[in-house]
C-alpha cells in the first residue's frame, strides 16, 4: 500500500470516528433537550392545574369565599358550614344592613368590634339604621374583648363580617350585595407608642387598607358617603392652642400620626378624582366603657387594682402631660352627626360627576386634664392609692398636650361634649369591675368626694 493510501485510509477512519463522535454528542444533546422540554411542559401543566385548583378553592374566590367567610365571621355564633350557608350568610348581611325606619341609612362600619365601632354600630342600629360590621379581630389587644363586643352587637341585630380591609374581593362582594349609603370607617391600627414596635402594621391598616376601601367605594354604584377616624395626633408638634382644624398638621410626632395625616391627604385625592364624599374626624383620646386596654386610663385601672406601679409621664421640662380626654358617648354623637350631614358622593361607575363634600372636624372635650389628675380620679373611684412613678415622657411619639376647638363640629352638626372626665371615668370603672368580675370598692353613684381628691 502506498504510503499516501495508508495515510488516506487512516484519515478516513479518523474522520468517521470523529463524525460518529459528533453524532453521539448531537443525539445526547437532542435527548437532553427533548427531556428538558418534556420536564418544562409537565411543570407548566402542573402549575396550571395548581392555579386552577387554587382559584376554585381560594377563600376569596367568588364561589367559595362566602362559605368560608360565613364560618369565620359567625365564629362562636355560627351554626353549620353546609353548602346552603352561602345564602344564609348573604341573608344575614342583607338583614343587618337593612334600615328599620323610613329613609334610614345603610352603613358599613369597619372596626365594628372595636371600641368606637361597637358603640357607634349599636347607636345607629337603635335608631333604626341598617348596620353591617366588618372587623379582622386582630390581636393588637385581647381579642376576647372584641368577641364580647361582637356578642353585644349580635344582641342588637348587628352582624359582623370577619375580614381584612386589604381583602378587596370580600369588600367588593359586600358592596355587590348591599347598596350602602354610608361607610363609617373606624378600622385602623391605633396607638401612638406601638408604632415604634410594629411600624408595618400602621402602613398595612391605615394606608394600604384605607386605599383599598376607597378603591372599592369609588367603584361602587351608588358610591357611599364616607366618614372615617383621623386623630388628634395629626397636630403633632403644633403649639397653637386650642387645636383648630386650620392649624398646621405637617409635623407628626409619631408614625401613627403620620399615617392618619396621610389618610387625610389620601381622602383629598379620592374626593378630587372620584367625587367621593369624605369626612375625617379627629378624635381626642376617647375613653369609656368597653374601651381599649392599650390606653392609659384602662391599664392604669388594671395596674392600680393589682397593686402594680404606674408610669406617669412628664414633659422634658418637667411639666404635666395633659390630654383632652373625650367620653365615648360624645364621640358617638359626633360620628352620627357627621353621618347625618354627609352629602352624597357625586361619582358613579368610578367617574366623578361633580364636586363632592370634603370635611375634617375635631371631636374633643375642649378641656385638657393632666394625667396626674386622671390618676387621682381613678384612685378615688377604685378606693385604692396608685403606686405612682413619675418619669420623663419617653421620646416615642407622644405629645405634651392636646386641646380641641370643636366650634366647626358644633356649627355643622351641633357637636357639644357633655361628659367631664370624672363622670366618664365613673361609668368606665363601673363597667370595668362588672366586666372583669372584680369585687369593687367603687364609691356609690352619689359620692363625688373622692373623685376630686
Ligand atoms: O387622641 C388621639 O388621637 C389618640 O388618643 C390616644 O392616644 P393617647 O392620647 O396617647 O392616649 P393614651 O395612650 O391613653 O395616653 C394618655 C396619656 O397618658 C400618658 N401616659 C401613657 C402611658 C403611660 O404609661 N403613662 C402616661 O403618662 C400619655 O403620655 C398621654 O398623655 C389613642 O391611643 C390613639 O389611638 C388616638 O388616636
Amino acid at each position: 500500500m502506498p504510503p499516501s493510501a495508508t495515510a488516506d485510509t487512516s484519515k478516513t477512519v479518523k474522520l468517521e470516528r470523529y463524525n460518529s463522535y459528533l453524532r453521539k454528542i448531537h443525539s445526547t444533546k437532542v435527548l437532553k433537550a427533548s427531556s428538558k422540554v418534556l420536564f418544562r411542559a409537565t411543570l407548566l401543566i402542573a402549575l396550571v392545574l395548581v392555579l386552577l385548583f387554587a382559584v376554585k378553592y381560594h377563600p376569596h374566590s367568588d364561589s367559595h369565599h362566602l362559605h368560608r367567610r360565613s364560618f369565620l365571621s359567625t365564629g362562636l355564633f355560627s351554626s353549620s358550614s353546609s353548602l346552603g350557608e352561602g345564602a344564609a350568610w348573604e341573608k344575614r348581611v342583607r338583614q343587618s344592613s337593612t334600615a328599620k325606619r323610613q329613609h334610614g341609612l345603610s352603613v358599613l362600619v369597619t372596626g365594628a368590634a372595636g371600641f368606637v365601632g361597637s358603640h357607634c354600630s349599636i347607636a345607629l342600629r337603635k335608631r333604626g339604621d341598617g348596620v353591617l360590621g366588618f372587623d379582622n379581630f386582630n390581636d393588637y389587644y385581647d381579642p376576647s374583648l372584641k368577641r364580647a363586643r361582637q356578642h353585644l352587637l349580635e344582641k342588637n341585630q348587628v352582624f359582623i363580617v370577619e375580614g381584612d380591609l386589604n381583602d378587596g374581593p370580600l369588600l367588593r362582594k359586600l358592596f355587590d350585595i348591599v347598596p350602602f349609603t354610608h361607610v363609617l370607617h373606624l378600622a385602623a391600627q391605633a396607638g401612638v407608642r406601638y408604632a415604634m414596635k410594629n411600624p408595618q402594621s400602621y402602613i398595612s391598616s391605615n394606608i394600604a387598607g384605607l386605599v383599598n376601601l376607597l378603591e372599592v367605594a369609588k367603584a361602587a354604584n351608588p358610591q357611599p358617603a364616607i366618614v372615617w377616624a383621623s386623630s388628634s395626633s395629626v397636630y403633632g408638634l403644633n403649639t397653637e392652642n386650642p387645636f383648630s382644624e386650620e392649624h398646621r398638621t405637617d409635623q407628626p410626632a409619631s408614625l401613627y400620626a403620620a399615617t392618619k395625616k396621610a389618610g387625610e391627604e389620601i381622602a383629598h385625592t379620592y374626593n378630587h378624582i372620584y367625587g367621593l364624599s369624605l369626612t375625617g374626624l379627629r378624635f381626642f383620646t376617647v375613653y369609656g366603657p368597653w374601651g381599649r386596654p392599650d390606653m392609659a386610663y384602662f391599664f392604669f385601672t388594671k395596674d392600680i387594682l393589682h397593686g402594680k406601679s404606674i408610669d406617669i409621664y412628664r414633659t422634658q421640662d418637667n411639666q404635666e402631660v395633659a390630654r383632652d380626654f373625650t367620653y365615648i358617648d360624645d364621640i358617638v354623637k359626633g360620628c352620627v352627626g357627621a353621618l347625618d350631614t354627609a352629602e352624597k358622593s357625586t361619582g358613579s361607575g368610578g367617574k366623578k360627576r361633580g364636586p363632592a363634600q370634603l370635611r375634617v372636624y375635631n371631636l374633643g372635650n375642649t378641656s385638657p386634664v393632666p394625667v396626674g389628675r386622671l390618676v387621682s380620679i381613678l384612685e378615688g373611684l377604685l378606693g385604692t392609692k396608685a403606686k405612682k412613678h413619675l418619669i420623663k415622657m419617653p421620646r416615642n411619639g407622644d405629645v405634651p398636650y392636646t386641646h380641641a376647638n370643636v366650634s366647626l363640629a358644633y356649627r355643622d352638626f351641633g357637636y357639644k361634649p357633655t361628659t367631664d372626665l370624672a363622670a366618664g371615668l365613673r361609668k368606665f370603672v363601673k363597667w370595668y369591675v362588672s366586666y372583669y368580675g372584680i369585687q369593687p370598692r367603687v364609691k356609690k353613684e352619689n359620692s363625688h368626694a373622692d373623685e376630686s381628691a
